[in-house]
């Protein structure tokens, strides 16, 4: 089989794990979970770093883990990238890349050819002669990712791959990764807190919660209809899916919302629009005429939600003020509008689905 299939328990103390799931070739798997859930004791287990106490890691085909078997790091043909770049310092930007073909005991100049490659793939080409102190944050991740991917690896870690980049440096990260991620054979597992990684990022996600896996399915489905509270928080997003248009996207209903395409959003192709509770204005009564953005819904419920009202109005959220709420007149069963600003509407390609792991 190519691709990746994990059935492990390992127990680190008082912490159990249990998780098992598998990664098509060519596919994106989402870890989430609350602190302490396992997520590093996963990726760990996948790296080789840690040797599960039972079960099996069988990756391409090649048994990693089980059976006695516990295949070390460096000969899993696995390639991590971690939160900081972690690049050699006195190694120039090319020779940072050209670390894993050699490693893998190809030529010295054949390694410098394919780290060439897969600096000019990140559109890094121009800092191959830099020192890894002469790189922004920005530029530091993509050399790494360059180099998690020079040794061609069968699976890629991720592990909070945005997590240190600044927010300016991050969308761009993102957009690389997305166009990489698709291409060969290669399994990745991404370890992350921030629920639009997974959306844009990955087919399936898995959530984890003290070592066990609670809920596992293709990104949206899981995200859209959370069953557990972790999830419902972290997908604390309003989401509608449709077909991306140039000026945002067409709800399944026939709707147009207005948006921000994010990149790679292509008009005609599934996508989702993503925007926070927070981004929603909420208006007593119903409309007049059909204004733009605006969406008409029946308050279901008001919870609270640290200092804000959280509404819930057909399948959306927004936050409110106590003061708001007071002063609208809020309580379920009303009728209310809710209007979204376009520039807070995020378009973006919706992943494709693959089947869910067993
Ligand atoms: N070396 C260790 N020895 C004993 N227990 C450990 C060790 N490392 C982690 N643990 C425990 O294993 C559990 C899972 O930790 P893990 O780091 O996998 O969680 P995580 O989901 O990655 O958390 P975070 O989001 O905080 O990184 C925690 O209860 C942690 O205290």
């Amino acid at each position: 089989m190519t691709g990746l299939r994990v059935d492990i328990a390992v127990r680190r103390g008082e912490f159990e794990l249990d998780a098992g799931f598998e990664v098509p070739a060519g596919g994106v798997l989402a870890v989430l979970g609350p602190n302490g859930s396992g997520k590093s004791t996963v990726l760990a287990c996948l790296a080789g770093l840690l040797r599960p106490g039972r079960g099996e890691v069988v990756l391409a085909g090649r048994r990693l883990t089980g059976d006695g078997v516990h295949v070390p790091p460096h000969r899993r043909r696995v390639g991590l990238l971690a939160q900081d770049p972690l690049l050699f310092p006195h190694l120039s930007v090319v020779d940072n890349v050209a670390f894993a073909p050699k490693a893998k005991g190809v030529p010295t100049r054949q390694a410098r050819e394919v780290a060439a490659r897969w600096l000019s793939e990140v559109d890094a080409a121009g800092l191959a002669d830099r020192k890894p102190a002469q790189l922004s944050g920005g530029q530091a991740q993509r050399v790494a990712i360059a180099r998690a991917l020079a040794g061609e690896p069968d699976l890629l870690l991720l592990d909070e791959p945005f997590a240190a980049l600044d927010v300016d440096a991050a969308p761009a990260i993102r957009a690389l990764l997305r166009r990489i991620l698709r291409d060969g054979d290669r399994a990745t597992v991404l370890v992350t807190h921030d629920p639009l990684d997974a959306l844009t990022l990955a087919d399936t996600v898995l959530v984890l919660s003290g070592g066990d896996v609670v809920e596992r399915g293709p990104t949206k489905e899981v995200l859209s209809a959370p069953r557990t509270a972790f999830t419902a928080r972290i997908a604390g997003l309003n989401l509608i899916s449709g077909t991306a248009v140039p000026e945002g996207l067409r709800a399944e209903d026939g709707t147009v919302i207005a948006g921000m395409l994010a990149a790679e959003t292509v008009a005609g192709q599934p996508a989702v629009a993503v925007f926070a509770p927070n981004a929603v204005a909420v208006y007593a009564g119903r409309a007049h005429g059909s204004p733009r953005n605006t969406i008409e819904a029946e308050v279901s419920a008001l919870e609270p939600h640290g200092p804000v009202v959280r509404l819930r109005a057909g399948a959306f959220t927004a936050d409110l003020t106590p003061a708001a709420v007071a002063d609208l007149g809020l309580e379920p069963g009303v009728v209310v509008r809710l209007a979204v600003k376009a520039t807070t509407v995020a378009v973006h390609p919706a992943p494709a689905a693959v089947g869910s792991a067993p």
